[in-house]
């Protein structure tokens, strides 16, 4: 694995009983960059990144994340690893019986017993801040937050231990095109200012365009194809041309060319 490769994934097989989700995928992404993965709905993008996290377990393959070989660790030297990453679940996975602040804190009392309150909560206020939240957010309960909030609420807990690497599953489903574009920006901005890698499962073709450097395409059970939107549209798999260029891909380009 070449130093500039943060995650490698080879010949990796998924299945749950009959059906085999992902069969000889292989797939790298780059220090640095934000990767986007797209692929038909069931393709297996979420289960794919169970997998590199370590929440599915393969049936077979090989995935190493930031020169570490996450197949058959101990639950220690998963944790270890873990903690080097942030996770952004689809539907933000908050506790709601806990503030925004203390969903943040979560993380840092697990690895961190010893930092007590204020350092704690001037640390959760920190992140909330760096995530574009105001700082009345903290003390708020999710349930009393707006879903683009719920979000950034979520992307802070994700940030809280500082990590390398930043996965995030469909960040802008459920916002309206101006809160989507303002969490684009958000993730460059924190891409750039944190030098962090970005794994980034979307259907959101506005996403791809303003902020992928490269695109991982799934199906057929494998990544079909992995570059930037330019070489993608150059392949001649009926997958791939209909999604970006049928009707939305099309409006996705017009819609840059206007800015
Ligand atoms: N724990 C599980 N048990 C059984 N089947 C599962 C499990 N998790 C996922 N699957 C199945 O694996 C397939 C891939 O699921 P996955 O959620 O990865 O798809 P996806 O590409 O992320 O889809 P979407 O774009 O709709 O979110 C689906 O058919 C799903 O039903």
């Amino acid at each position: 694995m070449s130093s500039d490769t943060v995650i490698s994934v080879r010949g990796l097989r998924n299945s749950f009983g009959d059906q085999v989700i992902h069969e000889n995928l292989d797939l790298d992404v780059r220090r640095g960059e934000i990767l986007g993965v797209v692929g038909g709905s069931g393709t297996g993008k979420s289960v794919l990144m169970r997998s590199i996290i370590g929440l599915q377990i393969p049936d077979e393959g090989e995935i190493d994340v930031l020169g570490e070989n996450m197949i058959g660790r101990s639950e220690d030297e998963a944790k270890n690893i873990r903690r080097r990453w942030g996770v952004l679940f689809q539907n933000g996975a908050l506790f709601s019986t806990l503030t925004v602040a203390e969903n943040v804190e979560v993380p840092i009392r697990e690895y961190f017993p010893f930092i007590k309150p204020p350092l704690l909560d001037e640390i959760a206020g920190y992140k909330i801040a760096m995530s574009g939240l105001p700082a009345n957010a903290g003390p708020k309960y999710p349930s009393e937050l707006s879903g683009g909030m719920r979000k950034r609420a979520g992307l802070a807990r994700a940030l809280a231990l500082d990590p390398e690497l930043l996965f995030l599953d469909e960040p802008t489903a459920g916002l309206d095109p101006i809160g989507a574009a303002a969490f684009d920006e958000l993730i460059v901005g924190l891409k750039h200012k944190l030098e962090l890698t970005v794994f980034l499962i979307t259907h959101d073709l506005d996403t791809l365009w303003a902020i992928c450097d490269r695109v991982a395409v799934l199906a057929d059970q494998k990544v079909i194809a992995v570059g930037t939107i330019e070489e993608l549209l150059s392949l001649d798999h009926p997958w791939i041309q209909e999604y970006f260029n049928g009707p939305r891909g099309r409006a996705a380009v017009a819609s840059r060319k206007e800015d």
